[in-house]
């Protein structure tokens, strides 16, 4: 009974309510045009903000990515840009994960707060003209502990963008791990060392968070002291106002007016103060990225010479090297030697002597750290760096494809005039003569696919040998009047690599005349060159034909041709 009764007191209290509503609304109508204007002025509002908030979301995300865009391309022609040596001491893993994740951060980061900057910054100082316009004395209490807020976000955030600087190359560490790791997985996966590889990527990983909490506690110490720093600004000014308002000096209301404007300003101070933070932690991501963006290349600039003919004569002058990552050590001693146009000419010598230096030299790889290098009688950097290519072109120790079909890999080296069909049939031509010339023809038509057939990444999906032969078929369809063959043939059964050598420089009356350097182990391979020099120890020991060279009873060649005989014979 008593429930009902309270229903009943609820029911009637609601009707008064509606009633009084009711009441209100009656009362309000002689006003309906200006509360219908009203009312439309504040749908506007909530539209345009609603509008304008989306608008400027989607304006900094394209801001984002114009940015980022303009960073990574710019990076990129950077690396592009630096000499060999650089790759030899900075990890690819690392210039990768300053690619892709700091330029992100940069990009984020800077483009997300400009605009809170800019508008933290209005908001402050329009808050502060309000401040000084009620009370100037109330202002310069309430902002006594102003500069201390900012040395101190000013000192946390300058820790922050160091420990964030340190971060990112903990980050770039962990990436170099990754990308080598995966680079070399049947290495690792022959050694069942994946525990290991793992043990390393999570140790670098752990390190970057323990750095990352040291940050947190930093940002968290920055908010409770801005934070403490507004609770004592608030005290010093109420207490200072309140004796204003005892003395007549500022009215009541003006004071409560002051409170709210020193509230907004406290959190404006929050905010500024969280933008600089933020600004900072991306500072120190961009430090590496700015660093690598400014680099020069150390190697001297190309120079512009493009003569119509070339003619490949080849002269080393006292020539000394040594590489950037080990600049102790010396790779060449005062090489010299000539090699003339059309000639065909081996450098031989036990591992680790000099040869694959020499011809990274003529790869301008390198420049020699002293003594010139002249080709027809120039100096190697005065020509122009695409022209050189053009005439010189290099098969490596371990030659590496693209991830693209076997057409493309050989096609790689052409330049393309166009892309009509009679380029294409032109091409097509030309790559088969280029295949057939390294005896790759017959396998390739071998597989299923054909030409078109995927070779892998860095050519994994080939055998050794077949990898070689794709290799020097890419090497020699654009005609080089310089070929060099560094090792190039030795994956190969000694059938195929007399082949290819026939094809490529022992018929010399089919050929144009090409000058060809060859470094090789098996030395059956270069007997008939026209000029054959030992390498010992970075130096040039000897040089002469087979026949020259057998003839020196002391000498080195002669005892290494020796030593593999007695291998063979062994075997
Ligand atoms: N990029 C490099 N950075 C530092 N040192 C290098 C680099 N490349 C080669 N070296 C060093 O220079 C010396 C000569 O090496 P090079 O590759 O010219 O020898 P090689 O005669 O071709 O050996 P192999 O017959 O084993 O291929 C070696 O001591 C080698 O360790």
């Amino acid at each position: 009974m008593g429930r009902s009764k309270k229903q009943e007191k609820d029911v009637k209290i609601k009707r008064k309510q509606r009633r009084v509503l009711k009441r209100l609304f009656r009362y309000s109508r002689p006003d309906w045009l200006l509360i219908t204007f009203g009312t439309i002025l504040l749908l506007g509002a909530a539209l345009c903000k609603g509008f304008l908030g989306g608008f400027r979301i989607g304006i900094f995300a394209v801001c984002v990515s114009r940015l980022n865009i303009r960073l990574r391309t710019k990076l990129f022609q950077s690396y592009l840009r630096q000499e060999i040596g650089f790759f030899d001491t900075n990890e690819s893993g690392k210039l990768l994960s300053r690619l892709n994740h700091d330029t992100q951060i940069m990009s984020s980061t800077v483009a997300n707060n400009i605009a809170q900057c800019i508008g933290a910054f209005v908001k402050f100082v329009g808050t502060l003209i309000m401040m000084i316009k009620l009370s100037f004395h109330l202002t310069i209490a309430c902002l006594i502990g102003a500069p201390l807020i900012l040395i101190v976000t000013r000192i946390s955030g300058n820790a922050q963008g160091r420990i964030s600087e340190k971060v990112q190359d903990l980050s770039a560490d962990a990436s170099e791990i990754a990308e080598e790791t995966i680079q070399t997985i049947r290495t690792v996966r022959s050694f069942g060392n994946e525990d290991g590889e793992l043990k390393r990527f999570a140790d670098i990983l752990k390190q970057a968070y323990k750095a990352s909490l040291v940050q947190a506690a930093l940002s968290a110490a920055q908010k409770w002291f801005v934070e403490l720093a507004q609770l004592g600004m608030s005290v010093v000014m109420l207490s200072y106002g309140a004796y204003l308002v005892r003395n007549n000096r500022i009215a009541g209301p003006d004071l409560l007016a002051f409170v709210i404007y020193q509230l907004t300003l406290g959190s404006i101070l929050s905010d500024i103060s969280q933008i600089y933070t933020a600004l900072m932690t991306a500072a120190g991501a961009s430090q590496s990225v700015f660093d690598y963006l400014d680099r020069k290349s150390t190697q001297q600039p190309n120079g512009t010479l493009q003569p119509a003919e070339f003619r490949g004569e080849i002269e080393f002058s006292d020539v000394s090297l040594f590489y950037p990552a080990r600049p102790d050590e010396v790779a060449l001693q005062n090489v010299t030697f000539k090699i003339e146009q059309g000639q065909t000419c081996a450098f031989v010598g036990p591992s680790g002597s000099g040869k694959s230096s020499c011809i990274n030299l003529l790869e301008r790889f390198y420049d020699p750290s002293s003594g010139t290098i002249l080709i027809d009688g120039r100096e190697i950097h005065d020509y122009d760096h695409k022209y050189l290519h053009k005439k010189i072109a290099m098969v490596g120790q371990e030659p590496i494809l693209f991830n693209r079909t076997i057409k493309e890999n050989i096609a790689y080296a052409i330049d393309d005039d166009g892309d009509d069909d009679d380029t294409s049939i032109r091409n097509e031509t030309v790559i088969i003569q280029a295949a057939e010339q390294a005896n790759a023809h017959g396998f390739v038509t071998d597989f299923v696919n054909g030409y078109n057939t995927i070779c892998g990444q860095r050519g994994g999906h080939l055998s050794g040998g077949q990898k070689q032969r794709i290799s020097i078929a890419r090497a020699i369809i654009r005609k080089p009047t310089i070929l060099l063959l560094d090792e190039a043939t030795s994956a190969l059964d000694p059938v195929n690599e007399r082949l290819i050598h026939d094809a490529l420089f022992y018929n010399k009356e089919r050929q144009e005349q090409r000058t060809v350097l060859i470094s090789a182990h098996r030395l059956s391979t270069i007997e008939q060159c026209d000029k054959i020099f030992v390498i010992h120890k970075g130096q040039l020991v000897e040089q002469g034909t087979h026949e020259e060279l057998m003839n020196n009873g002391n000498g080195l060649y002669r005892e290494l041709v020796r030593r593999q005989k007695m291998d063979i014979d062994c075997n």
